[in-house]
């Protein structure tokens, strides 16, 4: 069984407007959102901003309320508050932020900081808390001295090593990693990827790791789904995703990574072009049109991809000729 199961997720905000401050629409921040992730995985959520991968994040953690959907956890639909409580969701779930300055409080010292979630849920004397905080001080890489300091005092790379070091106190089964790296400077960022790596070792954690960018995600994730406009487009292995991307937008993300290489430069900047002016044909095409939901169809058994159902039919029909047994 999986670690947690998300199944047909939706969160939709309603738009007010006229007279009577009636329901006039909806956002649909997301519309339908299902994935499981495994014990001890790392298991990739990737879109561009606005595509609903905070939303999909809050709705687990219970920041934000279904609209419909469920989230199973050992067996039980932990959208249902007295479910999360049953079940110490709330202690086994943790999340770490992009923007560290601003979800660690300004005003309280690190020590405070890091030993609040123990203080929510384990009952330890003042000695034995104290020796915990220093403890997980100590796994992030930092000095006891950090105990008496405040947030604004450490570098972005350190503020986020803080955030992580609060988020593993209490032994979380699953830590949602809401772009953790994506303010950081490029050195900075594989550092703080290798010590997410090491402590996944250490606790066994689970991470969901949500990321605008697939070439962050390429050296954490197993398993990776590919969202846009509130729905999962495309989920696959690693290797689904890199080596056999099949949905445009899948590709454009692929195109969008910066090319190091200066050999390749070139090359990547005309296939990035080539990309865009098909995204932009089948996105008049296909996905530009309101209600337009495809589902997605396996085309193996560790990758789907939502097409629409023309191409679905001609991938069917390929298959079958190929003989191929999806
Ligand atoms: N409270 C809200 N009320 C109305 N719309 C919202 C609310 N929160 C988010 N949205 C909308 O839902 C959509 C998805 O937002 P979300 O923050 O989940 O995207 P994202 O992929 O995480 O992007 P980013 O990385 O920029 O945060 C956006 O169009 C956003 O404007």
């Amino acid at each position: 069984m999986s670690l947690i199961e998300i199944n047909g997720l939706k969160v939709h905000y309603p738009i007010r407007g006229g007279f009577w401050n009636r329901v006039v629409d909806n956002v649909k921040a997301v519309d339908g959102v299902t994935f499981d992730i495994e014990a001890g995985e790392t298991y990739g959520l990737v879109g561009e901003s606005g595509s609903g991968k905070s939303t999909t994040a809050k709705a687990i953690i219970g920041l934000e309320k279904a609209t419909a959907g469920t989230v199973m956890y050992k067996g039980k639909d932990v959208t249902k508050g007295e479910n999360r409580r049953k079940l110490d969701y709330n202690r086994d779930v943790q999340m770490i932020f992009q923007d560290s300055l601003s979800s660690l409080n300004p005003r309280k010292r690190i020590e405070d900081v890091i030993a609040e979630p123990l203080r929510n849920f384990e009952h330890l004397d003042k000695e034995e808390e104290k020796l915990r905080v220093l403890q997980l001080l100590d796994i992030v890489g930092l000095d006891a001295d950090a105990l008496y300091k405040y947030p604004h005092q450490f570098s972005g790379g350190q503020r986020q090593r803080i955030g992580v070091a609060r988020a593993v106190a209490t032994h979380p089964k699953l830590i949602i990693a809401d772009e953790p790296v994506s303010a950081l400077d490029l050195s900075v960022q594989a550092q703080v990827l290798n010590f997410m790596k090491k402590i996944q070792r250490q606790f066994g954690i689970s991470y969901l790791f949500i990321s605008h960018d697939l070439g962050v995600v390429r050296h954490m994730c197993k398993n990776i789904a590919i969202m846009t406009r509130g729905r999962i487009v495309e989920v696959g292995t690693r290797d689904d995703i890199y080596n056999n991307p099949m949905h445009i937008y899948t590709k454009r993300l692929l195109a969008a990574i910066p090319e190091t290489n200066v050999n390749h430069r070139e090359e990547h900047r005309k296939h990035r072009l080539e990309i865009e002016k098909i995204y932009q044909e089948q996105q008049k095409t296909y996905y530009d049109q309101d209600g337009m939901a495809f589902p997605l169809v396996k085309v193996s058994p560790t990758h789907s991809v939502a097409l629409p159902p023309e191409l679905a039919k001609e991938f069917e029909q390929q298959s079958e000729n190929k003989g191929v047994n999806v």
